[in-house]
């Protein structure tokens, strides 16, 4: 069987054959957006010209290196495409995304491309969300009140760490990883946690993702569709 690692690859270097010459391009964040960003590096030390913006201070460190050209979000009314990866994908296409801690500038960057395509290997792939916990991003202020909130909502928040620290965004909120078990209707949820002050976004991902490129571990990649585009 193939490492995991060269599935995320593999449909990574799928989704960028997607980007062409002169796209605006949104570069997503985490371990599968990862080969993607390194994949358009190659192609824009190959000649392809593009504008980019990141996701995440980590992808744009790394886009920068790769000599990927990245523009302010000024000069750009809109990006014609965003590549990212998910944690988990449902048939329709919504997704948990946020495993990174990265789901509200993802989700701003995705809101505003014309085309979102999800790269993930097989395992990402779900008939029900909710196996991942959800990632939900609150502000600092009254934070303990505001994981109160969430718990009304049916799950039992956990305050994101890393290495025994509180875990701070890009944004300089915290993520509260919520459980809440299958996601019967990710829509409902979603406005729920947006209706709670506090709650800045969460990383439900519903109608978003246009399609999906998925590495499976018997070495082929498909191609799964959302059948209403935006
Ligand atoms: O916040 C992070 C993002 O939503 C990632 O795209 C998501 O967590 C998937 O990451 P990975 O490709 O590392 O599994």
């Amino acid at each position: 069987m193939m490492r995991k690692m060269n599935l995320k690859k593999m449909a990574a270097e799928k989704a960028v054959e997607y980007v062409e010459d002169g796209m605006r391009v949104g570069l997503g964040t985490g371990s599968t957006a990862y080969w993607a960003i390194k994949r358009i590096g190659e192609r824009v030390r190959e000649g392809m010209t593009i504008q980019a913006v990141a996701t995440s201070k980590a992808s744009e460190k790394l886009a920068a290196e790769e000599g990927i050209p990245l523009v302010p979000f000024h000069q750009l009314d809109g990006l014609d495409l965003t590549i990212d990866g998910a944690d988990e994908v449902n048939p329709e296409l919504s997704l948990i995304k946020g495993g990174g801690g990265a789901l509200l500038r993802e989700k701003i960057v995705a809101y505003h491309s014309k085309q979102l395509i999800i790269i993930a290997d097989e395992h990402k792939v779900v008939n029900t969300l909710g196996a991942f916990p959800l990632p939900v991003e609150i502000i600092p202020f009254a934070h303990e009140w505001t994981l109160g909130s969430l718990e009304k909502l049916g799950c039992s928040p956990q305050l994101r760490t890393d290495n025994d620290q509180l875990y701070v965004t890009d944004n300089g909120n915290y993520i509260a990883d919520c459980r809440f078990g299958e996601i019967a209707d990710p829509a409902k949820l979603h406005q729920q946690l947006l209706y709670i002050p506090g709650v800045v976004d969460n990383g439900l991902f519903i109608g978003m993702a246009d399609r999906a490129v998925i590495a499976d571990s018997d070495g082929t990649v498909k191609i799964m569709e959302r059948p209403l585009n935006r």
